[in-house]
């Protein structure tokens, strides 16, 4: 799957983002923790190089994985409709659920959520397409809790935060929680009111994504402007979401960030895989309003607001997780 280059007709720039070895994290060199640190603190998105012995399996599987979303989306609607659970953490979601990335347009990406505690317990429930790669899913879900639960305890060491509190202490594997890895697609066949992802921050503490595709954008807290990030082989991409930035007491920065099509007539689907690391769903965190709120409802209020209108996500902070103030105020570390 050749990466489309039509970005560069776009006047968007491409981001300068930091890249952190994963083989010396693990070895607890201090200089890439203290640039990790830097880049959690600032844009809260930098490239993790996953070349060393430890997580090489994420990229190469990688391709097994697009192969394995491919044969699944490419299944009838219907079919599909089946492994729709009616939650955020599991099963199918069509396209043009939540609002889009153009004013009053619906989302164009589709999604199959795949929970690590269901993977974990081999649970009936998965769909056959998951069911038929045992290997491929657990170890996907495997390595990117490693590599994310590494940058916990790198981010715990470095703040010197309160044994009690240290972050992992909030992501118990007995404790259960909204882990997640999530497949998209974004279909070329998109109708004019499908466009996209929308700006957002991410909910629960860290996302590790892979996407070997151009279209992701963050919204630069230098600049104030859009910018493209640039796939790059044997690399995935890491972002602190929401609950991170609470737990941290707003030292770490999420960003702002959304999906775009990089041409008016794409002649590819796009495909992306995300594993979303959340917390414990009983952990409380103050929001940006201030309100005492638990990991759970957070999660659940933010999936009810990417479904409203633009209007409608305009009159909270819940969308963007408070860092449209933050980052007009700057970050203080
Ligand atoms: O598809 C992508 O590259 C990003 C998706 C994303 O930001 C999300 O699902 O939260
Ligand atoms: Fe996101």
């Amino acid at each position: 799957m050749p990466p489309s280059m039509q970005h560069e007709q776009s006047n968007s720039k491409v981001a300068h983002l930091e890249t952190i070895d994963f083989a010396k994290l693990l070895a607890h060199e201090e200089a890439e923790i203290s640039k990790l640190v830097s880049a959690c603190a600032t844009a809260g998105f930098f490239y993790v190089d996953l070349r060393g012995q430890s997580a090489r399996t994420l990229i190469e599987d990688e391709e097994s994985m697009y192969q394995a979303m491919a044969e699944y989306f490419d299944q009838p609607l219907d079919v599909k409709m089946k492994d729709d659970r009616g939650t955020h953490k599991h099963g199918y979601k069509p396209p043009g659920v939540f609002a889009g990335v153009k004013e009053n347009s619906k989302d164009n990406y589709e999604t199959l959520k795949v929970a690590r505690d269901e993977v974990g317990a081999n649970s009936p429930l998965l769909p056959s397409a998951v069911k038929r790669y045992p290997r491929l899913f657990d170890d996907f879900i495997s390595k990117s809790h490693l590599v994310t639960m590494t940058i916990m305890r790198s981010l715990s060491n470095a703040l010197c935060v309160d044994p009690a509190d240290r972050f992992e202490q909030h992501h118990r594997d007995e404790a259960d929680s909204n882990t997640t890895l999530v497949l998209l697609r974004y279909p070329k066949d998109v109708s004019s009111t499908c466009v996209g992802h929308n700006q957002h921050t991410d909910i629960g503490s860290l996302t590790l994504l892979f996407s070997k595709q151009w279209g992701l954008q963050i919204l630069s807290p230098e600049t104030h402007e859009w910018e493209w990030v640039a796939p790059r082989p044997a690399h995935a991409i890491i972002n602190i979401g929401d609950s991170l930035r609470f737990l941290s007491g707003k030292r770490l920065a999420s960003c702002m960030h959304r999906v775009v099509p990089t041409t008016e007539t794409p002649t590819e689907h796009r495909y992306s895989v995300a594993y979303f690391l959340r917390p414990e769903n009983d952990l409380k965190y103050e929001d940006p309003e201030g309100r005492a709120i638990s990991a759970q409802q957070w999660h659940d209020d933010k999936y009810r607001t990417f479904a409203d209108s633009h209007e409608k996500q305009a009159t909270n902070s819940i969308l963007l997780g408070g860092m449209d103030v933050a980052s007009r105020e700057g970050i203080v570390v």
